[in-house]
């Protein structure tokens, strides 16, 4: 007799084709509106599925866990962030994590680096005069950037994207650092071309341009507090396409403000969608709602990996993307 099929609740719409595979492959209950869940509708979910799959605008924390009753197996994470999801009480439940981590490295990387081009280029004025109406035509002096081919570039948390970044600047020119919670084996450190700092502080000192890329988790929370946001050379920008909680938004926006930070170019924020009103007052800086990883394809990819990770699990195997507390 053929095993019952798997129950699994999906949080958010998905795109097109990774809702039908699910159609085909699974017991799914899709969402009909792109909107979040409420709680209450998260709670019901989590009780009423053996997979749920969630996504970052969805809490699955302690209290939710708890409430989820036996049933629940897996969250198969559509993300490669898990900061929303508390894996080790998850884990206590005896409920997996999984996660989508890769599919998003080339797509993440190459919005970092239009951020980086967007402020030290100044893309935004630019658009803003064509848009306008009032261009003049070519002047010597007008809209003037900083150019980033010899600039040192420092990137935070050397991982799959942080490593795709690397590989972009240096194919700009640019010189570049990192600092990891573990040095690269040296063959990869040497592959990328990059300076090893075991000093966050003396990196973050030295550099003219920061890109945020490790993991919220409560080691990285305002990681870049503002004592080391002080630190940065006055001149020099920071971008972040992690998560907003890395960087203390507040007092990023003060130093913005009072100049003693250059810019920024920010696709995520402290408090998700609720960013400080300031920042979108600046001129130096370039705002993006959450895009990183907005592209197509990775969408897609990012579906087909949940995929995987729930017919391994269906399998009788242990996803291949599951996350467990000690990563974090
Ligand atoms: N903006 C967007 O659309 C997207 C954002 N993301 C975010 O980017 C983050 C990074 O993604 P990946 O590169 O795939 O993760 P990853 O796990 O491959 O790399 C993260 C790196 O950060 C390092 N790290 C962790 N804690 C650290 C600490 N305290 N100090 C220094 N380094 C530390 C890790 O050792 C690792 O090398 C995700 O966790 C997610 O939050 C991911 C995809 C898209
Ligand atoms: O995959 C992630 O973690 C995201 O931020 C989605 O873009």
């Amino acid at each position: 007799m053929p095993s019952a099929r798997l129950s699994v609740v999906v949080t958010r719409r998905l795109p097109e084709p990774v809702e039908t595979r699910m159609r085909e492959l699974f017991d799914v209950r899709l969402r009909e509106t792109d909107v979040p869940m409420t709680r209450e509708e998260l709670a019901r979910a989590a009780k009423e599925a053996d997979v749920l799959v969630p996504t970052l605008s969805d809490r699955i924390d302690a209290s939710l866990i708890a409430q989820a009753g036996d049933r629940l197996k897996l969250i198969a994470n559509y993300g490669a962030g898990v900061d929303h999801i508390d894996v080790g009480t998850a884990r206590q439940h005896g409920i997996l994590v999984s996660n989508t981590p890769g599919v998003s490295a080339d797509d993440t990387a190459d919005m970092t680096m239009a951020l980086i081009l967007s402020v030290t280029r100044r893309l935004p004025e630019g658009l803003a005069v064509m848009q306008s109406g009032q261009w003049g035509g070519w002047s010597p002096t007008a809209l003037l950037g900083g150019r980033i081919a010899g600039r040192r570039l420092g990137i935070l948390g050397m991982g799959r994207i942080g490593q795709a970044v690397a590989r972009r600047a240096a194919a700009f020119g640019m010189q570049v650092h990192y600092h990891n919670r573990r040095r690269l084996r040296p063959e990869i450190e040497e592959s990328l071309q990059a300076t090893y700092w075991e000093s966050l502080d003396q990196m973050v000192a030295r550099m003219d341009v920061l890109s945020i890329n490790c993991p919220h988790t409560p080691s990285t929370f305002h990681l870049m507090n503002a004592r080391r946001l002080k630190l940065m050379k006055p001149e020099a920008v920071i971008v972040n396409t992690s998560r907003g909680e890395v960087i203390d938004e507040n007092a990023l926006t003060r130093m913005l403000r009072a100049g003693e930070i250059a810019g920024a170019g920010l696709d995520v924020y402290e408090h998700g969608a609720d960013i400080n009103p300031r920042l979108r007052e600046l001129k130096n800086v370039v705002l993006l709602p959450h895009m990183g990883s907005a592209t197509v394809e990775g969408r897609i990819e990012m579906g087909e990996k949940v995929i995987i990770n729930i017919k391994t699990f269906d399998d009788g195997h242990r996803p291949p993307d599951q996350v467990v507390p000690s990563m974090l």
